[in-house]
């Protein structure tokens, strides 16, 4: 038996961190929204009690450090699954890039793996247990467009943000987000407009939502590669109505709302960067089916 299951990558539209906690994590407060850039995970049922990890991508670890294989792990550790799986990745999301991509494809072998191994979790369920493997596989559990907090383990849903389009260049850089945390200056932070997001996310507002995006941690990842504040410069010039870069980055997005501007950006962006995509977002929820 064989499982398809789409592995969506996430932008954050707004991020702040509260403080830093007594276990080392940062309290956060994200809007993050899922985009049709995604990775292709199909599960393939093994009778004999393995995790195979198959991948044409040699930047794809295939072993336990591999997120997808923690996941396939921690259902079988905790209900004592005996039959094993395959799990085959082909990656488009941008490796190392502030889009979630590790953590997605995570999140969908938690979803496919509920069904092939007929677990009957639910997707609250799925996404508790996702909080182990990582910050953000809570979120792709559940996909769509929502408000984290804690260290972003804690969902509460948001309607779908107005329709536009999602311009996003990665430069040829890869960054930890570990680094990008250690490196943040708690003293001196600038708080993105949270609240102010919500509200235009929830009345449908394409200008407010533009208007309040924000990144506590685009400065200390611009601090440490130039490239992506000359992204960021490219893409205003070129049109967008707004500009930043996901999560600790190097990924800068736009939003544009105009397909002749979203066309001025990609065009003027290739060439310029190693990755260059125009997509949309994706409104709606993973369900269980
Ligand atoms: C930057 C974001 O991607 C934004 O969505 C997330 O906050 C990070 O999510 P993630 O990559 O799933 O993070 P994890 O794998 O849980 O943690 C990686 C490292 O980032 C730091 N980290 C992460 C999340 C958080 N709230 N505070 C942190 O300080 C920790 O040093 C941790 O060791
Ligand atoms: N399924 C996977 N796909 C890609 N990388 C993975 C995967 N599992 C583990 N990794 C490792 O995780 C590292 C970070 O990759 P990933 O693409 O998840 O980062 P990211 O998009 O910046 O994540 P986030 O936005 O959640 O911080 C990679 O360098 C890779 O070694």
């Amino acid at each position: 038996m064989k499982i398809l299951v789409k592995a969506p990558a996430k932008i954050n539209l707004s991020l702040d961190v509260l403080h830093k906690r007594p276990d080392g994590y940062h309290e956060v407060e994200m809007v993050m929204t899922t985009i049709d850039l995604a990775d292709r995970i199909e599960l393939s049922l093994l009778e004999e009690d393995r995790i195979v990890i198959q991948s044409h991508n040699r930047f794809v670890p295939d072993d336990q450090r591999n997120l997808a294989y923690q996941a396939a792990f921690l259902l079988k550790k905790k209900f004592q699954v005996k039959k094993g799986v395959e799990i085959g990745i082909e990656k488009t999301i941008p490796i190392a890039a502030g889009l979630a991509g590790g953590s997605s494809d995570a999140a969908a072998t938690l979803r496919g793996l509920n069904k092939l191994w007929k677990l009957g979790l639910s997707l609250d369920e799925l996404a508790v247990l996702g909080a182990e493997i990582g910050s953000d596989v809570s979120f792709c559990v559940y996909g769509g467009t929502a408000l984290a907090t804690g260290r972003g383990e804690i969902i509460k849903a948001l309607p779908a943000p107005p329709t536009c389009w999602v311009v996003l260049a990665k430069p040829f850089i890869g960054v930890s987000t570990a680094d990008v945390y250690r490196r943040l200056n708690l003293e001196n932070i600038v708080h993105p407009p949270t609240k102010q997001m919500i509200s235009a996310i929830e009345d449908g507002d394409f200008k407010g939502v533009c208007n309040n995006v924000g990144n506590v941690l685009e400065k200390v990842t611009l601090s440490l590669y130039p490239e992506v504040a000359q992204i960021k410069d490219q893409m205003k010039r070129f049109g967008a109505d707004a500009v930043l870069m996901s999560g600790s980055g190097p990924t800068v997005f736009s939003l544009v709302a105009h397909d002749s501007r979203m066309h001025r950006i990609y065009n003027g962006l290739r060439g310029f960067c190693d990755q260059v995509f125009a997509v949309r977002m994706l409104g709606e929820r993973h369900t269980l089916d």
